[in-house]
């Protein structure tokens, strides 16, 4: 029988009857010239010619490339036979990006590679290179993975309820579905089916990019933006992106908590100590990853991270990001984070960039005057719980501190102690940090998030003040008589403005430390912008004998419980012991002559050894006055603008 078919071109191909799976050859002989059947089976040679006809009849349904490939492979010649005159098909088409299109495309690039045939083109690389795998094979071996990249050149026919065809182009996928009825009932199985294979695949889908994902939910959080720490802190803990990838950065830099303690820290031992080093995900890395049943794929470039949930529900995503933070926030509970301005790599701005993790440090531990700690603690308390009340009474809610005195007396410490107990970051800054101006000052300010402490150190540093410039060029022979040039870009109105901006962040704690307060020009300090100031003065006998007690504690199950007693051999303390012992540590030091942190300074020296320390503090004090006055003796000769500033 020959059937003339032009301009298709095909050879000897097997024909399957889909009622008992048997094949038997069919010549198809074309090249521009008839097509020739050859079947010694009169019944099946009847269902060749049918077929053959049904191709010309639907010859107009089918791209010429389609109709080549068909012949070409086959499968054309699997056509069900109750395929008849009436049979039309429903074509169905899945714009590119849409989420049945990427449902659909899986599922037929996964089932049809299964039962792939020599016909079938794939690409096939190993796990490392691939950026739009669509068939995994593994091999568990240690080895990489292959991956068949299913080649879409060529258009796919298989039978689901009725015959479909499936092609791709640059618009999208289209389906066409033959049958004698329920057409469209087939097509809906078909989508259903591909939906559930989709949700439930153990493989990655392929990559999308921004336009072939228009339909799945993305959203894209701005490297700058405080959301792309919680994020990056989130993907490091999904172990699966640790799978995949075997291009690693590697830093020993501690970046903020949620990295530190995110499930892929790794640690390394050194001859002495642990090393903590992490495994940040890199720029320009994208990963997949199996989030709850979604798929999720995450692009991390330098200016942002994009998140793309294999979904079209909105909430997913909300879902995804609060756990993200809520990660965030359960690892930075054990620490403090503290961020520091950043210069834009773009912009001439500034951000909060970088973050320091710190450790925690328990409240209880500050040395204090009595109260002084109780009542900062409240007074934040009651300021952070009554937002509605400032609201109601139309005053910003902000709240500043300033914390005055000598150095070393502990007013960074009180900082660090209070975000730690309240669970609260700071957000650290210097005035004379490069880059920032009066202009760049307003956006940081606004970058404060709610419920942190903004922190400017020494803030009379920046600018002295209007006082300062009388006082200092009113001064005396051998005394500096030019002004002290600014060491910040701030300018006092600059900072004031930023203080009292109304786009400023309500419920942050503005705290600022400084040595000098009368340096302080007064508008600078006035309440509303200033409400509360506390004095740090050098060490009463009340503070000597906390910092005594603080470093040896009668608790029995503190490493720091165990010490030499006056034999020399180890042993606990009892707590009258250590009383008595504080009473004579604080007696033989004068009141406010040292600092804490002189007194620290000092028992560093005798960790384990309470008697020593109270033994030899006499002398030390002995030392400390001596060194005084060699000081002050060392004067005549060598006075620097420093110590004529201090004395
Ligand atoms: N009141 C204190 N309570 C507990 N520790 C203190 C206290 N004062 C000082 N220290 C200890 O001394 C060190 C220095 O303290 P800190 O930096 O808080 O002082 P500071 O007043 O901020 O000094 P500066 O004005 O020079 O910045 C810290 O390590 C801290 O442990």
């Amino acid at each position: 029988m020959v059937v003339p078919l032009r301009g298709l071109v095909a050879d000897s191909l097997p024909l399957e009857n889909p009622q008992n799976g048997k094949h038997s050859l069919i010549k198809l002989n074309c090249n521009c010239a008839p097509i020739v059947i050859r079947d010694r089976h009169p019944q099946r040679r009847r269902h060749g010619a049918l077929l053959v006809s049904r191709i010309q009849d639907q010859t107009r349904h089918f791209p010429p490339s389609f109709l080549a490939f068909m012949l070409a492979r086959g499968s054309l010649l699997q056509i069900h036979p109750p395929l008849t005159e009436t049979a039309r098909a429903l074509l169905a088409h899945f714009p590119r990006g849409d989420l049945a299109y990427h449902w659909l495309c899986a599922y037929i690039e996964h089932h049809d590679f299964r039962k792939a045939s020599g016909f079938h083109a794939f690409s096939i690389k190993s796990r490392d290179t691939m950026r739009d795998a669509h068939v995994l094979v593994r091999n568990n071996d240690g080895y990489l993975d292959a991956v068949y990249n299913f080649d879409w050149a060529l258009p796919v026919l298989f039978w689901k309820r009725g015959w479909i065809a499936a092609y791709l182009d640059e618009s999208g996928l289209t389906l066409q579905v033959w049958g004698f009825s329920r057409r469209a009932q087939a097509l809906r199985d078909l989508v259903q089916e591909a939906r559930h294979f989709y949700q439930s695949r153990t493989e990655p889908p392929a990559f999308v990019t921004d336009e072939s994902a228009s339909a799945l939910v993305t959203a894209v959080f701005d490297a700058v933006d405080m959301s792309a720490t919680w994020i990056l802190a989130y993907l490091q803990s999904q172990p699966s992106i640790m799978l995949e990838t075997s291009r690693f950065c590697v830093s020993t830099r501690q970046y903020d908590s949620g990295w530190a303690t995110a499930g892929t820290k790794v640690t390394g031992s050194s001859a002495s100590r642990e090393q903590v080093y992490s495994l940040p995900p890199r720029n320009g890395s994208t990963h997949r990853f199996r989030w709850r049943d979604y798929w999720v794929q995450a692009s991390i470039a330098p200016l942002k991270i994009t998140i793309i949930i294999h979904t079209t529900d909105k909430s997913i995503m909300f879902s995804f990001i609060e756990a993200a933070r809520a990660k965030y926030i359960e690892a930075a509970t054990a620490c403090v984070n503290v961020y520091l301005a950043q210069a834009s790599l773009t912009t001439d701005s500034m951000h909060w960039g970088r973050v320091v993790t710190k450790r925690q440090r328990p409240y209880a531990t500050l040395v204090l005057p009595n109260g002084i700690k109780e009542n900062l603690l409240a007074d934040v308390k009651e300021f952070l719980d009554s937002e509605d009340w400032y609201r109601h009474a139309n005053v910003p809610h902000r709240r500043g501190y300033l914390l005055y005195g000598q150095p070393g007396t502990g007013k960074s410490t009180t900082v660090h102690a209070l975000a730690g107990e309240l669970g609260m970051q700071i957000f650290f800054l210097s005035l004379a940090t490069p880059g920032i101006d009066d202009n760049t000052l307003g956006d940081l300010f606004d970058g404060v998030t709610p419920h942190s402490i903004l922190l400017i150190e020494d803030i009379d540093c920046a600018f002295p003040s209007r006082q300062t410039h009388v006082e200092v060029s009113v001064q005396g022979p051998g005394r500096p008589t030019e002004m002290p040039s600014p060491r910040s870009a701030v300018t006092l109105a600059g900072l004031l403005n930023a203080m009292d901006s109304v786009t400023s962040q309500e419920g942050r704690l503005l705290i600022c430390t400084t040595n000098h307060i009368e340096r302080l020009d007064p508008a600078l300090i006035r309440p509303g912008r200033i409400d509360v100031r506390i004095r740090y003065s050098l060490a009463t006998a009340e503070q000597l004998k906390d910092a005594f007690h603080r470093f040896y504690p009668c608790d029995t199950g503190s490493p720091a419980g165990a010490f030499k007693s006056t034999s020399g051999a180890c042993t606990q303390l009892a707590r009258s012991e250590v009383e008595q012992l504080a009473l004579e540590f604080a007696a033989a030091i004068p009141q406010d002559a040292y600092s804490v942190a002189q007194i620290q300074g000092y028992l560093l020296g005798y960790k384990k050894d309470p008697f020593g320390a109270v033994a030899h503090v006499a002398a030390w004090v002995e030392s400390q006055r001596f060194g005084e006055e060699v000081r002050r003796f060392g004067k005549q000769g060598f006075l620097t603008p420093e110590d004529s500033e201090s004395d």
